[in-house]
């Protein structure tokens, strides 16, 4: 029915969306990091002390992001798993710093990798928990290297770099969250009907395709109901246009509460509806329309109905859809304010 690009899962968590997406560039980021320690080893040769403790580390480490990237059951959508990914990188980091440079020498910037993974996925607040880490391991190094850590001419070096890990990590993970935020807002213009609140004829077309599969797989029944609102055009003329568009809201409210949660409901377009319910066969679904008709007479509405099920009408759902509509058009002719199951020709 739509060839346009899948949306994101409707009802998202945007950041779980974000880590999902990053996965690749975590991968990246870490692989970068064995790349640098490699090359930095080639360079200037191994340490003469620990120096076998270096290389077994960075071959864990490789192993360790080779193994997450492939068996993927880091399933980088939880955040705290992710979290273990930065924290095994301040843990490598800081065992490569205690044999080789040290806090104060050039390499300590590598710890910018793990900030900047933490900021691009896990929000400002584990970033900060992450940079206070990182300073616990820094201060633990400088112990373990015999520093007086009662002097400030050795601690500014420290504080300094640390200072610049929280100003690159807050910002950076300032500046995703408000990514998150317009994501968030985009895709719910792009997947609601603005005046009922309801989901549009995209994001339906989306959401049925797990469903049909589902059902398919399982050969369990769901059911396709059209609906068409009964004399709108009359309520414009009569009434205005304002009146039109309370009346598509009234339907719109009461549709929602006589579904279920599990129901997918959106407003295909005018004064046309569309739903889906799944694990319904025809039999359920008829009863339940036939309440919804009595239900929106309260409002003084009134619509034509229309529905087909799978898999006794169809194998598709654009022919499911096809039925339920001309079935519709079938309790419209007959009068409306019904529901037919199939078309008469
Ligand atoms: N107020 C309002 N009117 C709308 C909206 N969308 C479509 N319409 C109008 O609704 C009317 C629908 O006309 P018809 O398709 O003939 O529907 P109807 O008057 O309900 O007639 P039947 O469907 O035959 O019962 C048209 O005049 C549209 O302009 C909307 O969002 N708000």
């Amino acid at each position: 029915m739509s060839d346009q690009n899948p949306l994101p899962p409707l009802e998202w968590d945007s950041q779980g969306v974000q880590i999902q997406g990053f996965s690749a560039g975590l991968y990246q980021i870490e692989w970068l990091l064995v790349t640098v320690v490699i090359l930095y080893l080639v360079i200037m040769g191994l340490p003469d002390e620990g120096g076998l403790g270096v290389l077994a580390a960075t071959f864990a480490y490789f192993g360790f992001s080779l193994l997450a990237s492939r068996l993927r059951f880091f399933g980088e959508r939880q955040r705290w798993l992710l979290a273990i990914h930065t924290w095994a990188m301040i843990g490598f980091i800081t065992w490569f710093l205690y044999n080789t440079d040290g806090v104060t020498g050039p390499l300590a910037s590598l710890y910018l990798l793990a900030v900047v993974t933490s900021a691009l996925t896990l929000g400002v607040v584990v970033t900060m928990l992450e940079v206070a880490a990182i300073a616990a391991c820094q201060l633990l190094l400088l112990h373990l290297l015999g520093t007086d850590l009662l002097t400030i001419a050795n601690l500014a070096p420290v504080g300094t770099s640390i200072f610049a890990l929280l100003i690159v990590g807050y910002l950076t993970a300032s500046l995703v969250h408000a990514i998150h935020v317009s994501n968030r807002t985009l895709l719910q213009m792009a997947s609601r009907d603005p005046l009922t609140g309801l989901y549009n004829r995209r994001a339906f077309d989306e959401l049925i395709k797990p469903i049909h599969q589902m059902s398919k797989r399982s050969q369990r029944p769901y059911s396709v109901i059209a609906m068409d609102m009964d004399g709108l055009k009359r309520i414009n003329d009569t009434e205005g246009h304002s009146a039109g568009d309370q009346a598509i809201r009234d339907l719109a409210q009461r549709l929602m509460e006589c579904k279920r949660s599990s129901d997918v409901l959106a407003r295909y377009g005018g004064d046309e509806f569309v739903m889906l319910l799944p694990e319904t066969d025809a039999v359920g679904s008829k009863k339940m329309m036939q309440r919804l008709i009595n239900a929106v007479k309260d409002d003084k509405l009134s619509i034509s109905v229309g529905l087909a099920a799978y898999p006794e009408h169809g194998n598709a759902f654009e022919e499911l859809l096809d039925q339920a509509d001309s079935a519709m058009y079938f309790s419209k002719a007959s009068g409306g304010n019904r529901v037919s199951v199939k078309a008469v020709s």
